[in-house]
């Protein structure tokens, strides 16, 4: 579903709108304020990336900025000076004098001004491009270190807009229109100064007709900007509902949902297109309501300056050198007022660069908790003093448990009820753990604890005996290994995919990671072997083979607890078996946490726990759940059936 979201524009009321908010609401999916929100301690910090604003980032490339306006300014006063050496040349051939100076000067001024206005265009060209750089770095970085439920709320099409399309519109605004409002600005004061230092009178002549066109531009352009910011929204909209659609195309194919959403999409673009033709529309009044104005002071002033030169009043060489003047002050004025509409687009797209750049911070979280920590504010019971990073996974192993929940409970965003609920549990070092309970139990959110994607609202977790709040982040998952539902593999080689997480690996450890996957058949017959590339999401492979390589690539790692979230769900049976037995095999390694559907997983394993309404309501082996607790009985009475006579396909 696209939202419609608000228009720029809204009025401001008085305390209702934060200080230095702009009219604008926040755009981000489902209304969520990333910049506002503050709940507890998981509040939102800026972090300590660059500023994205429009004064930061300017000042960030200034000297690129203030030569390029330079240049542009130079190149003003050669073009103004222009028309007063053609004065003195018409003079010069009116009274017989020698025209080779005045003619030198004007060449010179031709060249300089050609050249300062390729100086100008370059180094204004140059500033903004490295501000687009400035600005994609940076959201870059702040989205891949980004807090996972706080990206999960983001519009991915809104995110790729913002970071694609607002960030080019802001190159122009702060780079071409900042220049081009200084130059504008200073043509049409030096213009005008010029115009009635010659004659005053004709100047007011000219003000007159030209500042009833200007008020006509001025509020054309007003009207320009808040139209194209429209249109910059539909065109958001429009590839936020395309990439939704191109991103489940086979269940649109599958739904035979082609022409509805062709459809769909078509009334987006249309949308995008209308608000297009309306912005085409007040620009292409812009320039002819200064021209009007242009021509109307030109017949006036050519009227009355005739006149006043047939009695000799005003010499012709300072008609010419007016008329001059008056075409020169037209095109500076009308770009002031487009560079000050685009200024002001840009304006609105760094605001939405800044939106997205808020997002909160893994980073600022760890910060948050350190200084908490450090303030002895969140002294948890029993925790044990950080690891020393690089120490050794075995020695740690010995000292303590694998992994351990105490009294951990969780909240997700907007959910009415706890996801997880007062959660203890403690695993040996080794061995294997079957995770299983109905769907939405909260065994996924579990998962997403123990790689510390989202934070407990209550209690703590411990990995090999530390809090794994007080482990740096890298650390921490460095020490788990997680193959999730879909095992997500990217474009790329097979061995890119593989060594993902490990680029050092070496070759035997490849193989060994492979043969443990029982995935060397397979590597084997691809015509590449490890290079042979692989589309979008793995494409090329199966789905039991992408998920089987997703394994060996965390079993590459060397994990001290190995997450299987639901890893056999497209195994056949014989894979399933080989895995079950590769399981078993890396159980007496590290611990194995398996979340298991298909309960034929759990019969192996040395103990099961059985989660609930994001309960734990019992632990204990096969036999013995299947004696005492009900809800295990139910879920194995459906699903294990058919793997007590034959692995379950
Ligand atoms: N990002 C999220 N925001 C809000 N609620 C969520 C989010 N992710 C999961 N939930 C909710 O939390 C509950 C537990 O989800 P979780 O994915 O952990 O369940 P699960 O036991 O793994 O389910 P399944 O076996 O179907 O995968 C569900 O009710 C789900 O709707």
């Amino acid at each position: 579903m696209v939202r419609r979201r608000p228009r720029r524009g809204g009025t401001r009321h008085g305390r209702d709108v934060p200080r230095g908010r702009p009219f604008h609401q926040p755009v981000l999916d489902q209304g969520v304020d990333l910049r506002h929100r503050r709940r507890g301690r998981r509040r939102h910090r800026r972090g300590p990336g660059p500023a994205v604003n429009t004064a930061a980032i300017a000042a960030r490339h200034r000297t690129l900025l203030a030569t390029g306006i330079l240049l542009g300014v130079a190149g003003t006063a050669a073009t103004l000076i222009q028309p007063l050496l053609i004065g003195d040349l018409i003079e010069a051939v009116a009274l017989d004098r020698s025209p080779v100076w005045p003619i030198v000067l004007i060449a010179s001024l031709f060249a300089a001004d050609a050249a300062l206005a390729a100086g100008h265009f370059y180094l204004i060209g140059r500033a903004g491009e490295n501000m687009v750089l400035d600005m994609r770095t940076t959201l870059t970085g702040r989205l891949l270190h980004s807090r996972l439920g706080a990206f999960h709320r983001l519009e991915h099409g809104d995110v790729f807009t913002r970071t694609v399309a607002d960030t080019s519109v802001a190159r122009i605004a702060l780079s071409s229109s900042l220049s081009q409002i200084i130059t504008s600005a200073l043509t049409t004061i030096g213009c005008v100064a010029v115009m009635a230092w010659i004659d005053w009178q004709m100047l007011l002549v000219t003000a007159g007709c030209l500042g009833v066109a200007s008020a006509v531009a001025l509020g054309l352009a007003r009207a320009v900007r808040a139209a194209a910011v429209t249109n910059r929204e539909d065109t958001s909209d429009f590839g936020s509902g395309l990439l939704r659609v191109l991103g489940a195309l086979t269940t649109v194919k599958a739904s035979r949902a082609e022409a509805r959403e062709a459809e769909r999409i078509g009334e987006l673009a249309d949308a995008a297109r209308r608000s297009g033709i309306r912005v085409t529309r007040l620009t292409a009044l812009l320039m002819p309501s200064m021209n009007v104005g242009t021509q109307v002071s030109l017949a006036v002033v050519i009227a009355w300056g005739m006149a006043r030169t047939a009695t000799g009043e005003l010499p012709i060489e300072d008609l010419t050198a007016f008329i001059m003047y008056l075409f020169y002050l037209v095109s500076p004025l009308v770009m002031l007022f487009m560079s000050l509409g685009e200024l002001q687009q840009g304006r609105a797209a760094v605001d939405r660069v800044r939106e997205l750049a808020a997002i909160e911070q893994e980073q600022e979280q760890e910060q948050e908790q350190e200084q908490e920590q450090e303030q002895g504010s969140a002294q948890e019971q029993g925790s044990v003093p950080r690891a020393e990073p690089g120490s050794d996974p075995g020695q740690r192993r010995e000292a303590a448990g694998a992994i351990e929940f105490r009294e951990v409970s969780f909240r997700h965003h907007r959910a009415a009820a706890p996801t997880l609920d007062g959660i203890s549990f403690s695993l040996p070092p080794t061995g294997v753990t079957a995770v299983v309970g109905p769907s939405g139990a909260g065994k996924t959110t579990l998962f997403q604890l123990i790689e510390r994607f989202h934070a407990p609202d209550r209690g703590s977790i411990h990995l090999g005996g530390t809090d794994t709040a007080a482990l740096p982040l890298a650390e921490l998952r460095a020490r788990i290994g997680l193959v999730e539902q879909e095992s997500p593999l990217m474009r790329g080689t097979v061995r890119e995919n593989l060594t993902y997480a490990r680029p050092d690996a070496t070759e035997a450890e490849m193989a060994d990671a492979i043969r443990a996957a029982h995935l060397d058949q397979v590597v084997e017959a691809l015509p590449q072997g490890l290079d042979t590339p692989l589309g979008e999401g793995g494409t090329g492979l199966s789905g039991g083979q992408r998920q089987r390589l997703a394994i060996a690539r965390a079993l590459l790692t060397r994990p001290d607890l190995l997450l299987l979230d639901e890893a056999t769900a497209h195994l056949d049976a014989d894979a399933e078996a080989a895995l079950r037995q590769t399981i078993a095999e890396v159980g007496t390694r590290c611990h194995v946490l398996t979340i298991a559907h298909r309960l034929s997983a759990t019969i192996d394993a040395d103990r099961i726990l059985v989660v609930e309404d994001g309960r734990l309501r019992a632990r204990g082996s096969h036999a013995d759940l299947l004696d005492r607790d009900p809800t295990y009985r139910r879920l194995a009475t459906r699903q294990l059936a058919p793997a007590a006579e034959g692995p379950a396909r």
